[in-house]
């Protein structure tokens, strides 16, 4: 079984047609990214999986279940957990009271684990929400996620405005998520940060994959991931 089957997808605002036929798998344990340039309709393919913005025609199943027409309460339910964009974490709350927020649910993760996991949240329990870097706020949004147990587990661009060594913590503590077993799937725009970390790749552009494969694969085609990563191409390296 898949975590996440996309077939034929077509998601409109109004009369724009935005999505024009995708498809897209994540398999059980998986973690894929989906690439792309701005207004490539990412967040709208995020927004259809959850069933914030429907998809007209097309077939989405989580985990075996068709998900298409559901309210987005009920694709939670299927197990699926999102990140935002943008970090939205409570602002005048401490860091340990933001991970109290969401309702126990049994899993492997748990605030201890949590806290093992990202040791920059544990040094800053006490501070609020406001006081943490942008790096630091999306750790503890995907924390917060995290401790919800999501089976299937959804990122919206995470990287974004962050400093590449931070990058690189944001992305371990994802790869640390996908070797417990969660499935999962990473919109970014950051090609080279993302195909490191992703086991496969999907690119879309103006509401259509252009291309699906091994992200091993991608990352040796130079001239595909220059097109796609433009000027931030040269400008990105992990360095330790
Ligand atoms: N609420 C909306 N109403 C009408 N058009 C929209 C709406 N939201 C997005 N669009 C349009 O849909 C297209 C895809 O947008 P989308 O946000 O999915 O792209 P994206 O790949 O996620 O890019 P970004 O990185 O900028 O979020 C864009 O042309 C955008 O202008």
């Amino acid at each position: 079984m898949k975590a996440l089957e996309i077939q034929q997808l077509h998601t409109y605002y109004g009369k724009s047609h935005i999505l024009q036929g995708i498809d897209l798998e994540v398999g059980e344990g998986e973690l894929v990214t989906l690439l792309g340039r701005n207004g490539a309709g990412k967040s709208t393919t995020l927004r259809s999986i959850m069933g914030m913005t429907p998809a007209r025609d097309g077939h989405i199943r989580i985990f075996g279940t068709e998900s298409t027409h559901l309210p987005p309460f009920r694709i939670a339910r299927l197990g699926v957990g999102l990140v935002p964009e943008g970090r939205r974490v409570f602002a005048n709350l401490t860091v340990d009271e933001n991970l109290k927020v969401p309702v126990d649910s049994p899993g492997h993760w748990n605030i201890p684990r949590i806290y093992e996991l990202f040791p920059r949240l544990a040094e800053r329990k006490r501070h609020q929400g406001k006081q943490l870097s942008g790096g630091e706020q999306e750790m503890l949004s995907i924390a917060r996620v995290l401790l919800l147990n999501p089976r299937l587990l959804l990122l919206d661009e995470p990287s974004q405005g962050l400093a590449p060594l931070i990058v690189k913590s944001v992305f371990e503590v994802i790869v640390a998520a996908r070797d417990a077993g969660t499935s999962v799937l990473l919109i970014e725009q950051n090609v080279r940060a993302a195909i490191e970390v992703a086991d496969r790749a999907y690119v879309l552009d103006r509401g259509q994959i252009t291309h699906a494969g091994s992200a091993a694969e991608f990352g040796q085609d130079e001239q595909r991931v220059q097109e796609l990563a433009g000027a931030s191409a040269q400008k990105w390296e992990f360095t330790d």
